[in-house]
């Protein structure tokens, strides 16, 4: 049989095991799909798995050599076995998480630095658990610039993918599936056509001016985000409907867990200064990270790391604070160039973390130029993978939907403190200058009744936010 009656035999047994539905459906983020893929059910089906690994063998591998080859967890680790053994290729296992006991590896298997690796998956929409694949692989020194995909959603993948200098190749791509089941009337022309439709919707975002980032809802841009955090954070505000940063600077860490306790349900993220705290003891850590899992806040170090790459890794990993082990996200300035977002990149021990990269200040009189916030964009632009936003005051500073724009600098009136911070109000910096999250210290920690005020602040944010995506999507 050719390859193309394989691949066509591989779709209908893919629509008839249920790997593959029409209709409708609410993708995870809460966004409505006319078609669903769960390839997870193919592991129930041997014929299935020889089948996908044949093409994939035919198709991507046969003339190719590499060292490795590599699943994404979880539902390509079978099929990266499979070719693995008819390859006899060696294999390399990704752990999600690294082991927190022990060699605390998140590659698993024999290899050396400079060993390429192919990589192995089962849908791509965004690209981004590719991404985070490629990214634990490089650290250890692989080549990790190919990827073979049994489906091709067409939804920016392939490009994500190129941008970080990784190639993909996929079986099908979601139109050449489509086909194939309307040619053997599996599915009629019109669902077939409701799911192409669907597709160019999705895939407009990045040039149609209605699909700028700041008119697209947050669930939304969770699926363009690179940075596991940033896409974590889109999906919390969209859930908790609430896109207000509460930033603890507060002196005693009784009073910020106090506070947390009441105001926790209403964040999406809780800034902190670890520095500013009198009474830091790890125990305030534990408490922290407790309040963060029961109210599902992030948490944000405001540390705006400024110095050489070694300093600001032991900085980030070592001494009183250790924050890499704690903040999902930390902030740091540009100004002392690459090295910097490496070393932060590099110190994750395999943890999900991120970085707010600083392109703008609040304050008045700061000595940030145009040029500096430009060259910091596109600096960022480097390190998809740990770049979570910028801290910035304008919607223009950054056009990527996939990443946050933390804006500070806000109160319910405009105004001013009396060393320089300068306050807009929630409808200009969210309306107007597209903030996406929107930190609140004073406001709400200086107020007589900060719950009642983080609740006002909470509203009229989410409101403002409505307003502007409002109709948008339709
Ligand atoms: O440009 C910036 C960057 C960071 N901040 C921080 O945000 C809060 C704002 O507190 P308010 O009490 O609401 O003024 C504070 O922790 C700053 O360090 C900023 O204000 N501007």
């Amino acid at each position: 049989m050719g390859t193309n009656n394989k691949l066509e035999e591989l779709a209908i047994s893919l629509y008839n095991i249920d790997a593959v539905k029409f209709g409708e459906f609410m993708t995870k983020i809460g966004i409505k799909t006319p078609v669903y893929f769960d390839l997870r059910v193919i592991v129930s089906y041997p014929d299935v798995m020889d089948l996908i690994s044949v093409l994939l063998y035919e198709y991507a591998l046969k003339d190719k050599k590499c060292d490795h080859v590599c699943g994404v967890p979880y539902t390509a680790l079978p099929i990266a076995t499979l070719i693995s053994v008819k390859t006899k290729t060696s294999m390399l296992m990704r752990r999600k998480e690294a082991k927190s006991y022990g060699t605390k590896k998140v590659i698993e298997g024999h290899y050396k630095q400079g060993d390429s690796c192919l990589i192995i998956e089962d849908v791509v929409t965004s690209g981004s658990s590719v991404l985070e694949t490629v990214t634990d692989l490089r650290k250890e020194g692989l080549k990790a610039e190919e990827v073979i995909v049994i489906l091709d959603r067409e939804q920016g993948g392939k490009q994500n993918l190129a941008v970080n200098n990784v190639q993909m190749k996929s079986l099908f791509t979601m139109t050449e599936l489509i086909d194939i089941l309307v040619k053997n009337n599996k599915i009629t022309e019109e669902s077939g056509k409701d799911v192409i439709n669907y597709l160019k919707n999705v895939q407009a975002p990045q040039s149609a001016p209605e699909f700028e980032r700041i008119l697209l809802p947050y669930e939304k841009r969770a699926e363009f985000a690179t940075n596991s955090i940033a896409k974590q954070l889109f999906t919390i505000m969209a859930t908790k409907k609430t896109n207000l940063c509460l930033s603890v600077d507060l002196t005693s860490s009784t009073k910020i867990l106090d506070l947390l306790e009441k105001v926790g349900e209403h964040v999406c993220l809780v800034k902190t200064h670890i520095d500013i705290i009198e009474d830091f003891t790890n125990d305030f850590i534990v408490r922290l990270k407790q309040l963060a899992q029961t109210f599902n806040f992030l948490i944000l170090e405001d540390r705006k790391y400024a110095d050489i790459g070694n300093t600001v890794s032991l900085q980030y990993s070592k001494g009183l604070y250790q924050v890499g082990e704690w903040a999902d996200c930390v902030t740091a300035h540009s100004l002392p160039g690459e090295g910097l977002l490496k070393a932060l990149n590099n110190s994750n021990n395999g943890l999900s973390r991120g970085v707010f990269l600083l392109a703008e200040m609040s304050s008045e009189g700061n000595l940030i130029t145009k040029d500096y916030t430009e060259t910091t964009v596109k600096m960022a632009a480097k390190y998809p993978e740990i770049i979570t936003g910028f801290v910035c005051q304008k919607k223009e500073t950054f056009k990527d939907p996939g990443l946050i724009q933390l804006t500070p600098g806000v109160q319910l009136e405009s105004s001013k403190d009396e060393l320089g911070q300068v306050y807009n109000t929630p409808e200009k910096v969210i309306l107007e200058n597209g903030a996406d999250v929107v930190v609140v210290g004073r406001g709400i920690v200086a107020a007589k009744s900060p719950v009642s005020e983080a609740i006002i602040y909470k509203d009229t944010l989410w409101r403002c936010y409505m307003k502007r995506v409002s109709g948008k999507m339709e």
